[in-house]
């Protein structure tokens, strides 16, 4: 008789639990209920899209994961224990760069080191030390003392991701990071996201990541899983496991199964999709 061991999952980094969202607004009293019962576990170094009509609930759901907004019920929690207000250990990313205009790329990637909580009692010649290597991780090497508006907005998307990663959180937060971006531009970035995220290194180095995107393709070359998610009020569809071995390279794009896979996931929302813009 062979026995055979059964592996203990690890615990999830995140868990969301039945949250739902209730927007009230403030002089109309009508009330938008954006996000219902939505249940998600995330392993640590995980990296999972979240893809669904417009105007689902995305941004809302990742808000709540990093504590800008409140949910209405249910709970989340990272590492075991409840989050309900922003913290170091989440980075969000948005669409829109936010970069101080006034400050250079070196000066933009360390102003969360020089004021934040993430380099306090950090001793100068490390947090320039930190810098340097992030600013050379994105590939910006030798624009250190650039203006964003001397940036292509691939470049400012680059500064943005350096700015994230020195503040050194456990789970990156991005909602739409590679939206305004045009789409040559768009497609480069997602194999540099990968290669930074650690694609090519060790498993257990690699962030946790929820990405919000509109594009199934970036969602299936990008996630180990896709959420999928239907609206009004938003829910978890489907969770598909995107099973195309890493390293991705452009190769993947060609790959039988991953015209399968964004094909599954259009059929999902396609309906949707056509009622959110009609
Ligand atoms: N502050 C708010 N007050 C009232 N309603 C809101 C608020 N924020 C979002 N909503 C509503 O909640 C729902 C979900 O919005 P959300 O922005 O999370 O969707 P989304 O899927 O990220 O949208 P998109 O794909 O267009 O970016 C929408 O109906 C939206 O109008």
């Amino acid at each position: 008789m062979s026995v055979q061991m059964i592996q203990p999952k690890p615990a999830p980094k995140l868990r969301l639990k039945g949250i739902s969202k209730e927007f009230i607004a403030p002089r109309t009293g009508q009330r938008t209920l954006a996000v219902a019962d939505f249940n998600l576990d995330v392993q640590p170094g995980e990296f999972i899209c979240i893809v669904g009509p417009s105007g689902c609930g995305k941004s809302t759901v990742l808000n709540m994961i990093a504590g800008l907004e409140k949910s209405t019920s249910g709970s989340i929690e990272m590492d075991g224990k409840a989050i309900s207000a922003p913290g170091a250990e989440r980075g969000v990313m948005f669409q829109d760069y936010a970069l101080f205009p006034w400050k250079s790329v070196r000066d933009n990637v360390g102003f969360g080191l020089r004021h934040g909580t993430a380099g306090a009692g950090m001793a100068k010649a490390e947090r320039e030390d930190r810098i340097n290597h992030f600013v050379q991780l994105v590939g910006l090497k030798g624009a250190e003392s650039k203006y964003p508006h001397q940036l292509s907005g691939g470049m400012r998307q680059r500064v943005a991701l350096a700015r994230l990663l020195a503040n050194g959180p456990d789970v990156l937060l991005m909602d739409e990071p590679l939206g305004a971006l045009d789409a040559q531009t768009r497609l480069v970035l997602q194999v540099e996201l990968l290669r930074i995220w650690g694609e090519t290194g060790n498993k257990d180095d690699r962030k946790t990541v929820i990405f919000i995107t509109h594009g199934i393709d970036e969602a299936v070359f990008l996630a180990d899983r896709v959420v999928v998610m239907s609206s009004h009020p938003g829910r978890v569809s489907a969770v598909l496991d995107v099973d195309i071995p890493r390293p991705r390279t452009e190769e993947v794009r060609l790959d039988p199964r991953f015209a399968e896979l964004s094909e599954e996931i259009w059929s999902l929302i396609r309906d949707e999709a056509y009622r959110a813009i009609a």
